[in-house]
């Protein structure tokens, strides 16, 4: 098996370089910080994002950015959206050979409203890469490093290269589904982050299953409504990467969106609740930025909306709350049908 790099030794950068050594690749896992570098290779862990997981031997982890991408196939973009323009700067002076450049991170970048492909794209230049990939869908870190049954989806804009990108990975605990839908697939996983903020803040009140339920359900239309005004195929959001991540990240304390919307809820100051994390947040970004575009597109997005308030305005959970539930009379499903019929008669 060929040389695969992991840009990023995160929760996920850490458990997607498990599934590639699991499928026998020489897996070389490139980390920002030389200690933990150092860490990985001597104790064969990582304390801080996955503790207690072992890492076979077969992980080499180092700082040395040259050195880990150099001859490898593939290279896996695993870092937060935050960071993905900083790390593409520093690949895009090393990249030598033609790769497939793979993202796994779910965020949309304030300001710009790019998607982390358009960002990646932007960043490096066409001929160092055959395509940009992104693998998305309903997986904890946690769970995938346990070797627990998950399913992910792959997709770019030439399906050929998400193939690859779906051999590559595929095992019998990480099974890989392929998607035509690159905007679809990108924005499901980045906005259900906002929701996942939602249903935390909806625990941390004390509200029960019927809210959560409601905040899945009326975020996914909104998450569907702005996604299709972006070109993405509303079937999309009733997938993997739709649904799917809706419901394991609204639902699971590993969730780090949820954990930091649920302290929220509690009461405790945004600022707070983030240095306590220690881990990204990504809702907190694509919040502002999904709040942005909806205004400009005039998308209605009222979760969205209300979350930005608590998050940026210090608007009271409750209140807010308390205006969703009060909003004028809908029919539930106005919007949706409006979109399928569009997509049926083009
Ligand atoms: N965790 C999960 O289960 C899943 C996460 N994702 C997505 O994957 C992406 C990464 O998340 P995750 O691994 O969980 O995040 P973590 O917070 O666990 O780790 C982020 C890693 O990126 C590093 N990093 C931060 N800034 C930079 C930088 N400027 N240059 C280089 N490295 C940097 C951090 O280093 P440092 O220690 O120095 O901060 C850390 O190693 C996110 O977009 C997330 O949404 C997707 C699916 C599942
Ligand atoms: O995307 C994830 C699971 O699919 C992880 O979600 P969190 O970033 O909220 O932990």
């Amino acid at each position: 098996m060929g040389k695969v790099a992991v840009l990023g030794a995160g929760s996920w950068g850490t458990a997607l370089a498990l599934v590639l050594a699991d499928n026998k690749h020489d897996v070389h896992l490139w980390t920002h910080r030389e200690t933990l570098a150092n860490e990985i290779n001597r104790t064969h862990k990582n304390e801080k994002y996955l503790n207690d997981v072992e890492l076979p031997s077969s992980i080499k982890a180092s700082n040395d950015l040259a050195s880990v991408v150099s001859g490898a196939k593939h290279v896996i973009l695993v870092v937060p959206t935050k960071a993905m323009r900083e790390v593409c700067g520093q690949l895009k002076q090393v990249l030598n050979d033609k790769t497939i450049l793979t993202h796994a991170s779910k965020g949309i970048e304030p300001g710009t409203f790019k998607r982390v492909s358009e960002v990646i794209r932007e960043e490096i230049p066409s001929h160092l890469y055959e395509d940009v990939v992104v693998l998305s869908g309903p997986s904890h870190a946690e769970e995938v490093s346990l070797r627990q049954p998950t399913t992910v989806t792959v997709s770019s804009k030439e399906l050929e290269v998400a193939e690859k990108v779906q051999d590559l990975f595929i095992n019998r605990q990480f099974r890989v589904y392929t998607s035509p839908d690159l905007v679809g697939v990108e924005l499901g996983g980045a906005l259900k982050n906002i929701i996942a903020l939602g249903a935390g803040i909806s625990d941390g009140l004390g509200y029960g299953d019927n809210a959560k339920a409601a905040l899945i359900t009326r975020g996914l239309a909104e998450i569907a409504r702005l996604g299709t005004s972006m070109g993405a195929n509303p079937l999309t959001f009733s997938g993997l990467t739709g649904i799917g991540d809706l419901i394991v990240t609204c639902t699971s304390s590993h969730s780090r969106n949820w954990r930091a919307g649920n302290k929220l809820g509690q009461g405790y100051p945004l600022d707070d609740v983030l240095e306590q994390m220690g881990m990204v947040v990504e809702g907190v970004r694509t919040t502002k930025a999904a709040y942005q575009l909806a205004q400009g597109q005039n998308v209605e997005m009222p979760i969205t909306s209300g979350i930005y308030r608590i998050l940026f305005e210090s608007a009271e959970p409750r209140d807010v709350v308390d205006q969703l539930m009060t909003r004028i009379r809908r029919h539930e499903m106005e919007d949706l049908t409006n979109i399928l019929d569009e997509k049926m008669n083009e």
